[in-house]
Order: structure tokens, then sequence, then C-alpha cells
């Protein structure tokens, strides 16, 4: 079964998705409102279909691995993803590379099992972030996004830079048999299960070994640099105000009233606090040729 999301990316892909899709024999649920893959995902998994995939953006994959999730069916379906967002990068991660490869791996491509991460009971397959680019992609409109793809985040994330204040957190990283912690006021906070934040280069993370990549990226005065620093530490080279840390669980506390916007997998929630694990291998995903269990 496919679950396709029509009007995710510039939703031009519907009708090429649709047809592949009954050529290599799935049945397709489409979905009709935001939110509706889980409930599909749901149904694809007590339909009792094998292998189950997800046309759309990051947001997509993830609602139909919570509806698989909820029909505790990780364990007995094959999931797989066909990239028709705006920015894919999951679906980049595990080394598929646009529509028609992604039908050629559904088919015949290497299965693996892969980590799947939880926030507060929430799964997700990608990245959780919070900070700079959690604003901007949240405040990035659905019509600048299919105009401007990925670029709209990265506009808006300079709009933003200049006025944000900093997130005060405490963060606890634990792996079996150490624990780290940090506290400050931080820029960013980006979890990657597959994906890494990397000042350059390849942004897959390894998630085949139950552990969540943290990149923490403080805020550092003097504030009227920081517009310069924060891109710079984005885009450019890491500095001393990056901090990077492994944990098979992770606790972030915010220290202020207000909650912090996180979004998961590009889909955004507030909390005063989240506590994240990873599940090691969770669920069996057909990866394409460039997918690399051990990333350097
Ligand atoms: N028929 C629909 N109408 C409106 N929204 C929908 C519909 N079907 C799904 N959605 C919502 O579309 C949203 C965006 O989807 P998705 O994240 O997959 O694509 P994207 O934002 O274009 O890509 P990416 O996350 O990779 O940058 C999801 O929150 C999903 O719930």
């Amino acid at each position: 079964m496919l679950v396709l999301n029509p009007v995710s990316g510039n939703g031009s892909h519907a009708e090429r998705v649709r047809k592949s899709a009954d050529d290599a024999g799935f049945t397709v649920l489409e979905t009709q409102a935001s939110g509706e893959g889980v409930e599909f995902g749901r149904l694809a998994a007590a339909a009792g279909a094998d292998l189950v995939a997800a046309a759309g953006g990051d947001g997509t994959v993830n609602e139909v691995l919570r509806g698989l999730d909820a029909a505790d069916a990780l364990d007995d379906v094959t999931f797989g993803v066909v990239p028709a967002g705006t920015g894919n990068n999951f679906a980049g991660n595990v080394g598929i590379e646009g529509i028609d490869h992604a039908f050629d791996v559904l088919a015949e491509g290497e299965r693996r099992r892969i980590d799947v991460a939880t926030a507060d009971g929430e799964r997700f397959l990608n990245s959780c972030i919070a900070g700079l680019t959690a604003e901007a992609s949240a405040s990035a409109s659905p019509e600048l996004k299919a105009r401007l793809g990925v670029l709209a985040y990265v506009l808006n994330g300079l709009r933003a830079v200049t006025e944000f204040e900093g997130l005060p957190l405490a963060v606890e990283a634990s792996c079996p048999g150490t624990e780290k912690t940090w506290t400050g006021d931080a820029v960013m906070v980006l979890v990657g299960n597959a994906r890494r934040f990397p000042a350059r280069g390849r942004s897959q993370a390894n998630c085949e070994d139950g552990l969540l990549e943290l990149t923490i990226v403080e805020r550092s005065p003097p504030t009227n640099l920081l517009q310069e620093a924060a891109i710079h530490r984005l885009f450019g080279e890491e500095t001393e105000h990056v901090t990077n840390l492994f944990a098979s669980e992770l606790r972030v506390d915010v220290r202020r009233d207000d909650p912090v916007g996180f979004s998961f997998d590009g889909e955004t929630g507030t909390h005063g606090s989240l506590t994240m694990e990873t599940g090691e291998r969770t669920v069996e995903l057909a990866v394409g040729e460039t997918y690399e269990p051990t990333p350097e």
C-alpha cells in the first residue's frame, strides 16, 4: 500500500506517483487533509500490507510511520519512501534519489533495519530541531515553500536570526555508562536520527547504532554579530560554540516559563521539557544504493 500526499512539495508529483504506484501494484490511499497519513498508516497495517510506502515529504513519512507504530506494526512491515516533498531530507539520507528511483528501490532495493526515535512518546525518523531553524521552518508559508523550496527556510532564517534571543536550556545526554550535560543559551538544538548536521558534506547519520546525534549551537555575544556568526555556523565552519554529542537518551529542559517550539521531521509542537530516546533497528526500510550503514 502507498500513502500519497498529493499536495506536498509543489503538488506536481501526484499524477506521476499514482501511475507508477498503479503499475507496481500498490493500492494507493490519498490524504485529503493534514494528519490523515497517520490514519492511513494504521489502516495499511490493519489491512495486512507487508510493504507500506509514504509518498510526500518528511512530514508525510513521519505521519505514516506513526500510523504503523499506532497499529503496533513496525515489526511486521517493510517501510518505503517516495520523495515528493519540498526538502525530502530523510529520503536523501537513505539513498532515495527521486520518484522513479524510489519505485525501483521498493521493488528490489536492499532492506535495512533502522532506528526510530521517540520524543515524549511520539515517533520521529529524521530529526528534531528547536531554535532558529525550527522557528524558520514553522514560519515559512506553504506558498513560499512551494515557490522557493528549501530556500524559503534560509530566507526565513535570515529574517529571524537578528531577533532571536536564544533558548535557555539544560541538556542531559546519556549513553550506557556515560552522561554529559550542557547548560546555556542555545541558538539551535539539532537532534538527528537519520540526519546529521554537518557544516558541509553529506548529512546522513548512522541510523543503525541506537544513538541520536546532538548538535547544540550556543548563542554567543555580542548580539550584533549574531546574524553573521549563526549563518557562518549553519553553512560554514564549525566553531567552539558548537557542541556535538551522541546519546541513546536525551533530556532537554527549557529554563524559562514559555515553552519552546520543536519541529519533529518538520512537524511542530511546543514543550517545556522533552525526553528523547532511540529504538535500535526498529523498522525495516527499503534503502537506495548510496545509503551508508556507517557514514564517516
Ligand atoms: N490533502 C491535503 N491537504 C492539505 N495538507 C495535507 C494534505 N495531505 C497531507 N497534508 C499535510 O501536508 C503537510 C506537508 O507535508 P510534507 O512535510 O510531506 O511535505 P513538504 O513540507 O512539502 O516537504 P518536506 O517536509 O520534505 O520539506 C503535512 O503536515 C501533511 O499532514
